[in-house]
């Protein structure tokens, strides 16, 4: 447990540094920034008087032109009047405004909406209802912040009806999607059936009545349900209930949360702060489901929850804990589907939609990211782990998605997607991770037959996780060469299925014919080459000429090599198996993904010291791998300096290599010898140099003079500029199925890598 003086000190710092957040630098979280050129005067007739008039008339003769002349379709109204700020209560509509803030602030990183927010300083639900109506056709959706029960509810009512763009209060029906998925998920977990469970619900406004709604459309049986607000249990002996409340009273003999919590399977809290106890969670069924969702205290501390009940599945609101049930993983997806349909509202089969998205997403395991962006490597569905983390970068594609499906589906659409994969992409680069290469790369992967990869390091956990991932997305059909009981043991220690015949056991006894049969067939490449039968078979105890062997006699297509501390050690037993390119020679290339685009860098990990005609070499694997992908290659030889400033070897050497490739090639588009910003910047290269044959054309492939400056140059842009890596190619083999990646590489590198050698397999005869 936290000690007490501990607490004190961590809250006056959070209290400090929140503060010093909001007031640093311009106040406040958000500001506008305008779209168009508006630095001449042309732009400014346009953008204002008298070109403005134009899209005004358009929009006077048909309204729904707003959608096209104005910022409407992408903008949300964050409206509160303060009256239920976080569990900080009824505290006016000013002082709600950081809340309100930091809600378009998350509308607009997690899914690239505009908000304005509006904090109206009326409890008058009349005329709050009017103010929202007024303005709301400047935006396209509206979310209502933080509105108290019951009030919430007949404006958010009297919205939906009267207005014909989506409304939703997100304290209600985001915090019900949310936490309805993460029951889902723990129900599983616990093996607990839905409609046998005992829930109390502590709370009656907003978001518990609306949580409880949905959890009893969900299949929670209405009789075991016990609902308190802040004078005890909902009783049918209780008059002071409304409308509302009335609807959850209770007819058992219960009056007090502690009597109600007695032999309950979930509490669901959404009310207040430190209100159950310790001694209340120990008086719950076996693995009791505790989500206590007030902000910013929920109703029990972690530690304290914990402490009580070894079995408890827990979760919070807050980011700082496990299972951070809240909001925020809802309304920016839900808003960013329902406004690309140009929904007219959201309805039940939008909301349920969002919650089987949520609760199947937590299953598949995470990206790398988002382990690195928690500095947690063993995030994987369970109790500590019910519902995706708030910084999962695939929220965007699977929610706004289903949540776009069933608005068409449900017929509340007055757009329509054909093309889901078009729509995935279009969220993806709102996001800015486009990352169209990697996407054609996939989609060539995907063969009516995948492809077999063979995986040397079948038994680490990120190769078993890749393999999953590459399987169920029609990729590859993967081989985990390892020791079967560790492959199960990571299996069962990660809750990860993989069906046992995608594992090799290359050691054991039943694969020792396999092991003969390879080792004939290395015997008859090398026997000439000093090996005898014994040592090839000694050989194949080895998991990478084991691996080698496989690909070299059929039995899979391709494969990801591991290799320890050196790359070029690594690919000599490459070298032995297989026969090479005519240029007999190996070096490798990254897909560096950029701002700017996809650019290829090569030799990045092969030939330390290149000579000229090596380099022409280089170039050209490189121009045929790229072309392979779909790229025209245009190509520039770097050096330190630019066509003949410099007459240093090393500089010449690369002048020698274009004339090779000039000479030889002449179709091919490739420069220099040139210093990397020549290469980058179009108008100063047309401009000093007009005779370089690439014209003003964007250079998109690299050409280091030496494996240094290469190496260097991409973790250079991956750690300072934030580019991705994907590779390293192997290129310069007869047939490309071999590629090596290190034995600590990401599941993210392994998959990518794994899409690349499966897209640049060809099936073994
Ligand atoms: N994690 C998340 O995503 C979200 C969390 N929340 C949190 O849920 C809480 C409620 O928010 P919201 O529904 O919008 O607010 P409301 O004002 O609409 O509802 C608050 C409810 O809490 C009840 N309450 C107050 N004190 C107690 C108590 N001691 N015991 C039992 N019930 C009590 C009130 O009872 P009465 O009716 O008698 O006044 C009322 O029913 C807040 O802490 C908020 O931060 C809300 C939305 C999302
Ligand atoms: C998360 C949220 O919306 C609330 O606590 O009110
Ligand atoms: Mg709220």
């Amino acid at each position: 447990m936290i000690p007490e003086t501990n607490m004190e000190t961590d809250k006056k710092s959070l209290r400090d540094e929140a503060l010093a957040y909001h007031a640093e630098g311009r106040p406040g979280k958000i500001e506008v920034i305008p779209t168009k050129p508006y630095s001449t005067q042309k732009d400014l007739s346009l953008a204002y008087s008298p070109g403005v008039a134009e899209p005004c008339l358009e929009i006077e003769k048909n309204p729904d032109n707003a959608y096209k002349y104005t910022d409407k379709g992408n903008l949300v109204a964050v409206i509160s009047n303060g009256t239920a700020v976080l569990g900080l209560g009824d505290i006016g509509a000013q002082a709600g405004k950081p809340v309100m803030e930091g809600k378009g602030l998350l509308f607009k990183t997690f899914a690239d909406i505009d908000v304005f927010d509006i904090e109206v300083d009326t409890k008058d639900t009349e005329k709050f209802i009017e103010t929202v109506k007024n303005i709301s056709v400047t935006f396209g959706g509206i979310n209502l912040e933080d509105i108290k029960a019951p009030e919430c509810f007949v404006i958010e009512e009297r919205l939906k009806e009267e207005l014909s763009i989506p409304v939703m209060h997100d304290d209600q029906h985001g915090t019900a999607i949310i936490s309805a998925a993460a029951l889902l998920n723990a129900l599983e977990i616990t093996g607990k059936k839905i409609g046998k469970v005992k829930v109390v619900v502590n709370g009656a406004g907003a978001a518990a009545v609306s949580c409880a709604k949905l959890y009893i459309a969900l299949g929670v049986e209405p009789k075991n349900m016990v609902m308190c607000d802040s004078k005890g249990v909902l009783s049918v002996r209780r008059k002071d209930l409304n409308p509302t409340k009335a609807r959850f009273a209770t007819s058992r003999d219960v009056n007090t949360l502690e009597e109600a919590v007695k032999g309950a399977d979930v509490f669901l809290g959404l009310s207040v702060a430190d209100v159950l106890t310790s001694e209340m969670v120990q008086s719950m069924a076996k693995n009791p489901i505790v989500f206590a969702l007030a902000n910013p205290n929920p109703e029990i501390r972690y530690e304290v929850a914990h402490a009580a009940r070894p079995d408890i599945i827990f979760a919070t609101g807050r980011s700082d804990y496990p299972n951070q049930v809240n909001n925020v993983l809802g309304f920016p997806y839900i808003f960013r589907g329902a406004l690309d349909v140009r929904a007219t509202k959201i309805n039940e089969e939008m909301k349920i939609a969002a919650v089987r998205a949520l609760a199947e997403l937590t299953k598949e395991p995470v990206p790398d990211m988002v382990a690195a962006a928690y500095n947690d490597n063993n995030i994987t569905f369970g109790r500590e782990y019910l519902i995706p983390k708030a910084l999962d970068p695939r929220l965007i594609t699977r929610i706004s998605m289903a949540v776009a499906k069933a608005a068409i589906e449900s017929g509340v659409a007055r757009k329509t997607i054909t093309d889901w994969d078009a729509y995935s992409q279009e969220l993806e680069n709102r996001m800015g991770r486009d990352d169209k290469l990697m996407r054609s790369i996939r989609s060539m992967a995907r063969t009516a037959t995948p492809r077999r990869l063979v995986f040397s390091e079948g038994d680490s956990l990120n190769t078993i996780k890749a393999a999953i991932h590459l399987l169920s997305d029609g990729i590859a059909t993967p081989i985990l060469i390892g020791s079967r009981s560790k492959i199960h043991a990571l299996l069962d220690e990660h809750k990860l299925s993989l069906d046992d015949k995608y594992i090799l056991d290359f050691r054991s006894d039943e694969e020792e014919p396999r092991r003969q049969r390879y080792a004939t067939l290395l015997y008859s490449k090398m026997s000439r080459k000093g090996i005898n039968h014994a040592e090839a078979l000694k050989y194949m105890m080895q998991r990478d000429w084991f691996t080698l062997m496989m690909v070299a006699s059929g039995d899979a297509d391709t494969s990801l090599l591991g290799f320890g501390h050196s790359y070029i050690q690594s690919l000599e037993p490459v070298r032995q198996v297989f026969s090479l390119q005519p240029s007999n020679r190996l070096a490798t290339m990254q897909i560096v993904t950029t701002k700017r685009g996809p650019m290829f860098f090569a030799d990045t990990a092969v030939i330390p010291s290149p000579s000229a005609e090596d380099l022409a070499e280089i170039a050209l694997m490189a121009a045929k791998t790229v072309r392979r992908f779909g790229i025209e290659p245009v190509i520039a030889m770097l050096s330190y300096s630019n066509f003949g400033t410099d007459e240093e070897p090393l500089a010449l050497k690369v002048t020698k290599a274009v004339e090779i490739l000039h000479n030889q090639y002449p179709e091919l588009l490739v420069e220099g010898e040139m210093k990397a910003d020549i290469a980058l910047d179009r108008e100063s290269r047309v401009h000093l140099y007009p005779f370089n044959k690439l014209g003003d054309r964007e250079v998109n492939t690299f050409i280091f003079p030496n494996l240094s400056a290469a190496n260097i140059s991409y973790k250079l842009v991956e750690m300072l500029g934030g580019a991705e890596i994907n590779g390293p190619i192997l290129m310069g083999l007869s047939r490309a199925n071999v590629h090596l990646v290190s034995e600590t590489a990401s599941v993210r590198t392994l998959i990518n890598l794994g899409m690349i050698a499966a897209a640049e397999a060809t099936p073994a005869k």
